[in-house]
Formats: structure tokens, C-alpha cells, sequence
């Protein structure tokens, strides 16, 4: 590596996960244990989660994992035939989206919270680029409670990539990865802890 190449970036544990057309940065737990269960457990308690909706070939989809959503305006948006209006952003959800900001340094509008009660629930292979969102905008997820494992899969090649999403840490996805990659959170038939992701998303 040439000494030009250190002071590329930033923060130089950063390194993208991807090998081509996409980035995803890992930052690993960017809050303490204390902050990260404290922050769990309000948003277990305090958030209006509600099971996911959606018609898929006329036939109306309810998922297991539940979902929040909130946004700077009180926007709705619309997708699989069922539209979705956003809440008002908590206190706490506020102090947590100026925490990943500062972070990775890009701005957020809007979140969208999950929350998997156990290793029975998922996210099959998807991308988010809805017309509702910036073009290649950022999305920050923050994960808290139970670790689980994300994967990445180029939507040409095939090839894959993978990482475990810890309590308390925060991932990036930037760029053209929406465009060429898919990504997943796996169901697992291990025994793991209730899990919350905030993935924090720049609307339109
Ligand atoms: O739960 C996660 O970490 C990721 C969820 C996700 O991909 C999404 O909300 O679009
Ligand atoms: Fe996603």
C-alpha cells in the first residue's frame, strides 16, 4: 500500500465490503453496551411497530417482523398496494439519527425501523431503491439486540458477501450498491436475542 493511500479516507479502519460497483462500510459498535440496551429497549416499548403489509400476486402478505416508520414530514408513500404514513420522530430517535450523522457524516430524512422477535424472522433478498428515495442515496442501518448475520449478492454475478450486524453497530450502504447488489437478513435456527434495526434513508 502506498502512504498516499492512508489518507484517503477518513477514518481508516473503514474498508467496503464490496468488491465492485457498490459500498458498504462497517463501522462495528458505534455505542457501549449500556447505551445500546437502553436504546433496545425503548425502542422495543416506545416505537408504533405494526406488521408489514403487502399484495404479492393479488394475495395479501402480513409479515411476522413488525415495522416502524418515521420521517421529517408526514409523508406517506405507497407501495405493493398498501400505503404507509410516517410518524413523528421521537425524542430518542432523534438523539440516536444525530449519533449515526455524525458517523458517517450524510444526512437522513427518514427511518425505518424493524424489529425480528427471534431467528424465525427475516428479510428475503431485496434493494431499496423506491422512487421514494434519493437516487443513490445512503442508508444507515443500526442494529441493536440479537446479532445476525446480512448478506450481500451481486445482481449480475451472483457473487456474494457477508457480515455479522452486532448490538449497537452501524453499517452503511452508499452509492451504486442498491443498483447492482441485493442484500438479505437470513433466518437463522439459532436461538438469538429479539432484534431492532433503525435503518436510517434519505426520502425525496
Ligand atoms: O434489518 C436490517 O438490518 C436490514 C433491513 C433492511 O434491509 C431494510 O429495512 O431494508
Ligand atoms: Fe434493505
Amino acid at each position: 500500500m502506498m502512504l498516499t493511500d492512508l489518507f484517503e479516507n477518513d477514518d481508516m479502519k473503514l474498508i467496503n465490503l464490496l468488491p465492485q460497483e457498490g459500498a458498504v462500510h462497517y463501522y462495528g459498535k458505534i455505542l457501549d453496551k449500556a447505551t445500546a440496551d437502553a436504546y433496545f429497549e425503548k425502542c422495543r416499548s416506545e416505537l408504533s411497530w405494526e406488521h408489514d403489509r403487502s399484495f404479492i400476486y393479488g394475495k395479501e402478505i402480513v409479515t411476522k417482523r413488525k415495522i416502524a416508520w418515521y420521517a421529517d414530514e408526514l409523508v406517506s408513500y405507497t407501495y405493493s398496494g398498501y400505503t404507509k404514513m410516517a410518524s413523528a420522530w421521537p425524542s430518542f430517535l432523534q438523539e440516536i439519527k444525530q449519533v449515526v450523522e455524525s458517523h458517517c457524516g450524510d444526512v437522513f430524512n427518514s427511518c425505518l425501523c424493524n424489529f425480528y422477535h427471534s431467528g424465525a424472522e427475516g428479510m428475503g433478498w431485496h434493494s431499496d431503491a423506491e422512487k421514494d428515495l434519493v437516487e443513490n442515496g445512503v442508508i444507515a442501518a443500526l442494529s441493536l439486540g440479537g446479532e445476525r448475520k446480512f448478506l450481500f449478492k451481486h445482481k449480475g454475478t451472483g457473487e456474494k458477501a457477508s457480515l455479522v450486524l452486532e448490538h449497537g453497530s452501524l453499517l452503511i450502504m452508499k452509492g451504486s450498491t442498491q443498483a447492482n447488489w441485493l442484500h438479505s437478513l437470513p433466518k437463522t435456527k439459532k436461538d438469538v436475542e429479539p432484534r431492532v434495526s433503525l435503518t436510517f434513508r434519505q426520502m425525496r
